[in-house]
């Protein structure tokens, strides 16, 4: 918990310190102002009763008057000064927080829910950036405004001094065993709250409207999402009324003490043992000893809460590698040889079965390389492994001897371009869907068009309402408001594919294009045509392409087949027929799906 305080002060202090220095005079003015008012208020009483000196009165009068502007004045200020900081605060914290996330160099924290409990935790946090900075101060200022009025009470009465402090302790043990569990349902409900936020989002999806109106399924989706929401709910309603109790109880101990004394303060006045001024010393007293109390025992149990939830954005900011990176890492060369994968075995959990088994390969430089399989065999792995998504838990892949796990992933993925099988569909200009490919040239307009134009996508995206500059999403789609900037327009999914081939294009020349289904949702003549590009566009690279049409691998400098985990065959398209294995009977029985049976045809 220190840690986490030390990280907040510290981010606090970095990012606003002539604010925050503002800040700390405005809270302490707050703090010391009860105690002046309080004695002000007494001499004025006092001397109006004639107990004291009559001398100075418009004075005193003038005192109180000014402070009570400044009561009414400085938690505006302050008010607005807690926001800023806070606003900077979320703003720097925010930054930080999704710059960690992009260091993550591997897929595995995206695949862990734990990873994203916390880190939707820790952006709740960042939202109540402010809270930790005001909550801290409010402590400060509760401390010495207490300590103010703890003196002036005990100069009336120190037995009541003694019984107002005694009820702040069981208070501030039952305000942060509260908070304590107040952070541990906020965590234990995460699991839910994400699955109804998942079931509410799908539910508002275009992607996912056409399949829940065909199958009728969205009145089971939103009763999911309903029973998510009720069990979240439940979990706070449960922690809402175990602190109504113990907070109720808490009241009502301060009220009794709170009438106890002015009953006894009364009493002594009436016997003379206590003035009038400090009877109203002793009520403002007793009052502002409480409300410091209760503001310092909320403070301190908020702010233990806030820091807490803080602690999911420390834990996601400090996680260290989370794939093992090399203190020195090896250059790597232009792929002049090849990529070689030995006795390589991977699986994605100890819980979960062996992908690749053993697999040996070798990816010749400068070669096109088809892989094929059935579905689940492990091609898309393969491709993941060799972009270093992951290591494999066995064997090695050296890129012209090196092995990866010694270069930098930064190094490794500057030499790669492709186009994975779930390619991203931004909902982003064309220009932009194109140049996210190589972000440092995003500018250049005439690069863009010519890797469309390579993608066989630049007709299509020059016609464009607003050519490249149209946006491509479904989200802000409006037929009738075509003009409009922000009105977007809807591609087919082979435009799209072919938008994402254009991106994988943009990147220019790289070593190894990767190429995983680029083709699966095109027509067979657009099919043929990008397999004609992306050879043209190779001028040298070596290409990995993943393909189930057994028709388009037929030209492949080497067809490699994988099953279960292994590679079962490979070698030219004419070896391999020749061989009659499996590739052999699968580009067979492909190619008779295309024959007509004997005696069809139009008569
Ligand atoms: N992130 C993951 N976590 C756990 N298992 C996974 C993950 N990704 C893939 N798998 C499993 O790994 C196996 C191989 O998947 P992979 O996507 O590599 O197959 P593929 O040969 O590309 O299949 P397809 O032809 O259907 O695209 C499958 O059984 C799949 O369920």
């Amino acid at each position: 918990m220190t840690t986490i305080a030390r990280v907040a002060a510290g981010t606090a202090i970095r990012t606003a310190p002539g604010l925050m220095s503002l800040y700390v005079l405005v809270m302490l003015a707050e703090a010391v102002l009860p105690i002046a008012v309080a004695w002000l208020t007494k001499m004025v009483v006092d001397t109006l009763a004639g107990d004291g000196p009559a001398t100075g009165l418009t004075a005193l009068a003038l005192g109180l008057a000014g402070a009570g502007v400044l009561v009414a004045a400085l938690p505006q200020v302050s008010q607005y000064l807690g926001s800023q900081i806070g606003r900077l605060f979320t703003t720097h914290t925010t930054a930080e927080l999704f710059t960690a996330t992009l260091r993550f160099a591997s897929l595995r924290p995206y695949e862990d829910p734990e990873f994203h409990d916390r880190l939707r935790l820790a952006q709740n946090s960042l939202q109540t950036g402010q809270g930790i900075i005001t909550g801290s101060f409010r402590i400060i200022q509760s401390s010495v405004t207490l300590v103010g009025m703890v003196g002036s009470l005990l100069v009336i009465s120190p037995v009541l001094t003694g019984i107002v402090l005694a009820t702040g302790g069981p208070a501030l043990v039952a305000q942060l065993r509260l908070s304590r569990r107040r952070a541990a349902m906020l965590w234990d409900i995460g699991p839910a709250e994400r699955r109804q936020l998942f079931y509410g989002d799908l539910l508002g999806t275009v992607e996912a409207a056409k399949e829940i109106r065909l199958f009728g399924s969205g009145g089971f989706l939103r009763d999911r999402m309903m029973s998510e929401l009720r069990t979240a709910n439940d979990a706070r309603r449960r922690m809402d009324l175990r602190e109504l109790s113990v907070e109720g109880l808490l009241t009502l101990l301060a009220a009794v003490v709170a009438g106890g004394g002015l009953v006894w303060a009364v009493v002594a006045a009436g016997s003379g043992a206590l003035s009038v001024g400090d009877v109203s010393l002793l009520i403002a007293a007793v009052a502002a000893v409480q409300n410091a109390l209760n503001g310092l025992v909320s403070g301190i149990a908020g702010l233990h809460q806030d820091l807490i939830m803080f602690g999911h954005y420390v834990t996601v900011v400090r996680t260290g590698p989370d794939l093992p990176v090399p203190a020195e890492s090896a250059p790597l060369p232009e792929l002049r040889h090849g990529i070689r994968l030995t006795d390589v075995w991977f699986r994605y959990s100890d819980d979960h079965p062996w992908i690749l088994r053993g697999l040996n390969l070798f990816i010749p430089a400068g070669a096109a390389v088809a892989v094929v399989g059935l579905n689940g065999a492990g091609k898309s792995t393969l491709v993941k492994l060799l972009c270093r998504f992951y290591d494999p838990q066995r064997g090695s892949i050296t890129w012209d001897g090196v092995d990866i796990r010694d270069v930098r992933p930064e190094d490794l993925r500057r030499r790669i371009s492709g186009v994975f099988q779930d390619h991203m569909t931004y909902d982003m200009t064309a220009a932009d869907n194109i140049s996210l490919g190589h972000v440092a040239a995003r500018e250049d307009r005439t690069r863009v068009e010519a890797a469309a134009q390579r993608a066989g996508v630049h007709g299509t995206l020059s016609s464009l309402p607003r050519g490249y500059d149209t946006l491509l999403t479904r989200v802000f789609f409006s037929e009738e408001d075509k003009g409009d900037p922000e009105t977007g327009v809807v591609l087919s999914g082979g435009q799209w594919q072919r938008t994402a081939l254009a991106r994988a294009m943009f990147r220019g020349r790289r070593d190894l294009m990767v190429l995983d289904e680029p083709s699966a949702g095109l027509d067979p003549e657009a099919e043929a045509d990008v397999h004609a590009r992306t050879r043209r566009q190779g001028d040298g690279a070596t290409t990995l392409l993943i393909s189930h049409r057994l028709n388009t691998v037929r030209d492949a400098d080497l067809i490699v087949v994988i099953e279960n985990g292994v590679v079962v065959e490979s070698g030219t398209h004419t070896r391999l027929m020749a061989a009659a294995g499996g590739y052999a009977r699968l580009f067979r029985l492909q190619a008779s799906g295309y024959q007509e049976p004997e005696g069809a045809g139009v008569s």
